[in-house]
């Protein structure tokens, strides 16, 4: 790869405590291309979502930094959105201000009428057109997560940053949300970085997958490229022997080389 669309250059974050200066990221390098989904996964407290916070420039990098389109970055911008575990939503607002809030941020040379319509047409594309006068407490966790979704993905990102998007959702809801985000993003091809803890979710949705070691000092241990053609069904991948072989060196990275903290599977 020449110039990466989007690099993580060497990435070191140290955090001062009362104990001292703790090392969290220790020299995390990885390029990523223009419309490639990849997952970041690892044990937990291993540094994921310190990592997402520096792509999306929420933290600082110590060392190193991150470079998008050949520009390095170190500040929040509409190029990068974070889609939340918790959703974020402003819960004064309803789902449709929740998405036009984003795009009247980010969008101000279009006129208000095509803002409003922009704001509509997401929420339509994740499905919840009927519910845009609602106010977030009025939405089951699914549907939140989807106007989060809409609201990110209104800005039209460079880099969709997914830390555990579907971590609060129950089982069901998980798999039809990854279903759905899957759909978008074979739709739009944004370029995404999502964290996880689920290998299943990392497999059927990444095109590959970055494993991190464990801190302290964590770094890319490993990354696995996800060779199933798309657009992907759940039931094709787990019909093919490669997800087998693909999902034991997964845990094998995690349990014999990488063992000890629980893992959220
Ligand atoms: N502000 C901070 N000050 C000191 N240490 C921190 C700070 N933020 C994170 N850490 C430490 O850095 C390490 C990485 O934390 P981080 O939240 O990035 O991990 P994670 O992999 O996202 O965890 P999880 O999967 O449980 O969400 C942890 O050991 C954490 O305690």
């Amino acid at each position: 790869m020449t110039q990466a669309f989007l690099e993580l250059s060497f990435i070191t974050k140290t955090f001062a405590t009362t104990r001292g200066s703790f090392v969290a990221l220790k020299d995390v390098a990885l390029k990523v291309r223009e419309g490639e989904f990849v997952a970041i996964l690892g044990h937990s407290g291993c540094g994921k979502s310190t990592l997402l916070n520096i792509v999306a420039g929420l933290s600082d990098a110590t060392e190193g930094g991150v470079i998008l389109e050949g520009k390095h970055v170190d500040e929040p911008g509409p190029d990068r959105m974070m889609v939340f575990q918790n959703y974020a939503l402003l819960p004064w607002l309803t789902a449709f201000e929740n998405v036009y809030l984003g795009v009247k941020a980010t969008r101000p040379s279009l006129s208000d009428t095509e803002r409003r319509a922009i704001a509509q047409q997401h929420l339509e594309l994740v499905g919840l057109a009927a519910k845009a006068a609602k106010k977030p407490q009025e939405l089951s966790g699914g549907q939140k997560q989807r106007v989060a979704i809409a609201r990110a993905l209104a800005t039209r990102p460079k880099v969709l940053l997914l830390d555990e998007p579907f971590g609060a959702l129950d089982a069901l809801t998980r798999e039809e949300m990854q279903e759905e985000v899957l759909k978008i993003w074979e739709a739009n091809r944004t370029t995404v970085l999502m964290v996880t803890h689920e290998i299943d979710e990392a497999i059927l949705m990444a095109d590959r997958i970055v494993m991190m070691t464990n801190g302290p000092a964590a770094t890319i241990g490993e990354v696995f490229e996800v060779h199933f053609p798309r657009p992907r069904s759940r039931s094709d991948i787990l019909e093919d022997p490669a997800y087998y072989t693909l999902r034991n060196q997964i845990l094998a990275f995690l349990y014999d080389r990488f063992g000890d903290p629980v893992l959220a599977e």
